[in-house]
């Protein structure tokens, strides 16, 4: 297949010789010194324009970057027509090649203010008025279970994009939780997953979501024909499954072949990935939780950093900013992950979101046209809450032999100011000392003064760190869902930014399928040893192994 690789690009190659040139000499320390403007040169900060008041400082200053550098990885942007292909995405074009599909996540929070075209953009305002109406009913008890009361428990069953986003922001906006409101998210086919939810639910209050963008994912339709058995063990009579199931989804026809009817399903459209669908009736769980001003003020949060993307010139684009040096790391650097570290509790499930948002998005390793590609694509992501992490892997990205790039994330002011704020303040102490650990490290001269002369050469080794890299955003703290709001799309732009210079589809997921068959085909074999055909003696022996010692 032809076409141009990302490293055919001018700019590729003029990258790869600053690297070549500068790699081995660059020392921020040095960098600060030479320019007391670094820290304003290299920091932007992003103030909504439109809907609520988001204000963000996102501090670049502390990458292993010069200015010639930025500069030219943002002429690998333009080179690679990231600037057409956002304005294709959002004008509805199917970008989505290999399933000739637009996408459109950012309708989904438009509010009617940019023009879309695609089938189906119109129609998302009906489907979120349908969710307020829902989400009103049961919040206020006028929904009423199959023997009159009202509903104290959501158990949201869905996997991949149809848990992770519900999840995560459902932890992170916790602060606006309808506390009387029990919240439950089971995805693993894992009977104990299920098992142990139903444990914690009434089948007279308990309303079951069933979220699923094909309502064909095993796990879920498994899940939820478990979770229909377990209430009609109670209720009974099949008409009381109207009370306590609803389900979200784009496949009708699915739907009410399980029993769910169409009145109580909550549409979306092929053109909202499911790794892009919290904003979605994907999002219904979190509008249960927060109440349905919150989740559309959410998606206000979201909608104003899409204008920022959309209309921002390169230079000051943060989600473009944010993807250039992310490659940097990734394509010149060969760093092979990326850590995501928010000093903010509420944001604990930040980087287990976007593992499926990223690595589903870019773990690709052929172009739209079908290429090979001969350079790194998508990163791995990780991460942990600050300042857990610390006590856990901090260890090795300030002295391992891996060049780990890393996200701090941190709100300036805390739903909690318990003990006057003296939590918040030695929270932020760590989120401001750590990237300046890593930037700047500690030299074997400084170490050599601090233990004096007769400490060992060893020891001196041990205690010596290396400069490493760090960007940083902490973020400013408007009202949380907002901002939350802002800080997904923001991340979502620039997966996007990343997959367009890296010239692959970040919208299929072909990678997930095979899996798939071959467990179903082994799902019809695990009875009896000699139904066990067509398997390497490793998978073979697996299966044999379990048949011979289950115990069920
Ligand atoms: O929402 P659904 O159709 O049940 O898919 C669930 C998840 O499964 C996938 O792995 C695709 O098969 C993810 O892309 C998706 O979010």
């Amino acid at each position: 297949m032809s076409g141009k690789l990302a490293s055919d690009y001018p700019s590729w190659k003029k990258l790869q010789q600053l690297y070549d040139a500068e790699h081995s000499k660059i020392v921020l320390k040095d960098l600060f010194a030479q320019d007391p403007q670094r820290f304003s040169k290299f920091s932007r900060e992003y103030n909504s324009t439109s809907g609520p008041d988001v204000t963000m400082l996102v501090d670049l200053s502390k990458n292993l970057i010069t200015e010639p550098v930025l500069e030219t990885l943002l002429e690998l942007a333009r080179e690679a027509k990231v600037e057409e292909y956002r304005d294709k995405m959002f004008a509805g074009e199917h970008i989505n090649t290999s399933e000739d599909r637009a996408v459109l996540h950012v309708a989904l929070r438009n509010f009617n203010d940019f023009k879309i075209a695609e089938s189906g953009a119109d129609e998302v305002s009906a489907v979120l008025d349908h969710m307020k109406e829902f989400t009103e009913a049961v919040r206020s008890g006028a929904w009423k279970g199959y023997t009159g009361k009202t509903i104290n428990t959501i158990v949201n069953i869905g996997i991949g994009g149809s848990d992770l986003g519900p999840v995560m922001v459902t932890e992170a906006l916790k602060p606006y939780a309808k506390r009387d409101l029990a919240a439950h998210f089971v995805s693993n086919i894992d009977g104990t997953h299920i098992a142990e939810t139903l444990r914690l639910c009434d089948p007279e209050t308990t309303l079951f979501i069933i979220a699923s963008k094909t309502f064909t994912t095993q796990e879920t339709i498994t899940n939820a024909e478990t979770a229909r058995g377990w209430f009609l063990a109670s209720a009974k009579d099949k008409a009381h499954v109207a009370k306590h199931f609803v389900a979200l989804s784009t496949n009708t026809k699915a739907v009410t072949g399980f029993g769910i009817h169409e009145s109580n399903m909550f549409q979306f459209w092929d053109w909202v990935g499911g790794r892009y669908s919290l904003w979605s009736a994907i999002g219904l769980s979190i509008a249960l939780v927060i109440g349905y001003e919150n989740f559309e003020q959410l998606l206000k949060g979201a909608h104003g950093m899409d204008k920022h993307f959309k209309e921002t010139p390169l230079e000051d684009n943060l989600p473009v900013l944010m993807a250039v040096i992310g490659l940097w790391y990734n394509d010149f650097y060969g760093s092979q992950t990326l850590a995501l570290l928010p000093y903010d509790q509420y944001l604990h499930k930040f980087a287990d979101y976007f593992q499926q948002g990223d690595m589903e998005s870019n773990g690709k390793f052929v172009t739209k046209n079908g290429q090979r590609v001969n350079y790194q694509t998508g990163p791995i992501i990780w991460g942990a809450s600050g300042t857990n992490g610390q006590h856990s892997f901090y260890q090795l990205v300030h002295q391992g032999t891996k060049l780990i790039p890393t996200d701090f994330i941190a709100p300036t002011t805390s739903h909690n100011p318990i003990e006057h704020s003296k939590h918040h303040r030695i929270l932020l102490s760590n989120f401001f000392a750590q990237p300046e650990a890593l930037a700047f490290g500690k030299t074997e001269e400084e170490v050599k003064r601090e233990l004096g002369p007769n400490a060992s050469e060893a020891l001196v080794k041990s205690k010596v760190f290396q400069k490493r890299k760090v960007s940083r955003h902490p973020r400013a703290y408007s009202p949380l869902f907002v901002s939350v709001g802002a800080l997904i799309a923001l991340y979502e732009h620039k997966i996007f930014v990343q997959g367009v210079i890296w010239g692959i589809n970040s919208f299929d997921q072909m990678g997930v399928e095979l899996g798939k068959v071959l467990a179903k085909n082994i799902l019809a074999q695990l009875e009896k040893p000699e139904d066990v055909k067509g398997h390497d003696s490793s998978t073979t022996g697996l299966i044999h192994y379990y048949q011979k010692n289950r115990k069920e």
